[in-house]
C-alpha cells in the first residue's frame, strides 16, 4: 500500500492549528445575528437526513473555492457581503477545517464550527428540516 506523505488526520490537525475555531454554544448564541453567515458544506443527503442550522447557506464543498472567488464564473454574491462573519461547518469539523484553511490561503476570512453539526445537535442547537 502507498505510504502517504501526510495523513488526512494530520492535514486536519495542521488546518485546525491555523484557523479560527468557533465553539458550538457561541454559534448557537449567534444563530440569529444578521452579521453572521453560517455555511453548511455537507452533502445534500446529509442535510436531508439530519436537517440543517436555520438560515444556513448550503455550499457544496467541491464548489466553495469557486463560489467565494469574485473572479470565478461560479461566484455567488452571498460570499461578497461586506462586514459579515462567515462560519463554515460540516458534520464533525474535519471537512470545514480543511475548507477554511484553503479559504484562508485565498485571502477569504472565515472560521469553522469546531464540533460540526454533530456537536450542534448534541448541544440542542435549533434545527430546521431540509427537503
Ligand atoms: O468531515 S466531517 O468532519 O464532517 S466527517
Amino acid at each position: 500500500m502507498t505510504k502517504l506523505k501526510m495523513s488526512s488526520a494530520d492535514m486536519v490537525a495542521a488546518a485546525r492549528a491555523r484557523i479560527t475555531e468557533v465553539e458550538t454554544a457561541d454559534l448557537i448564541a449567534q444563530v440569529d445575528d444578521p452579521n453572521v453567515v453560517i455555511v453548511d458544506i455537507r452533502d445534500p443527503r446529509e442535510r436531508t437526513r439530519t436537517g440543517a442550522i436555520p438560515g444556513a447557506v448550503h455550499a457544496p464543498r467541491g464548489m466553495v473555492e469557486f463560489w467565494v472567488d469574485p473572479d470565478s464564473p461560479y461566484h455567488k454574491p452571498v460570499f461578497s457581503q461586506e462586514g459579515k462573519r462567515y462560519v463554515f461547518h460540516c458534520a464533525s469539523g474535519w471537512r470545514s477545517a480543511l475548507t477554511v484553511a484553503t479559504l484562508q490561503d485565498m485571502g477569504f476570512e472565515a472560521a469553522h464550527l469546531r464540533t460540526g453539526f454533530s456537536g450542534w445537535e448534541a448541544d440542542g442547537g435549533p434545527i430546521e428540516a431540509v427537503k
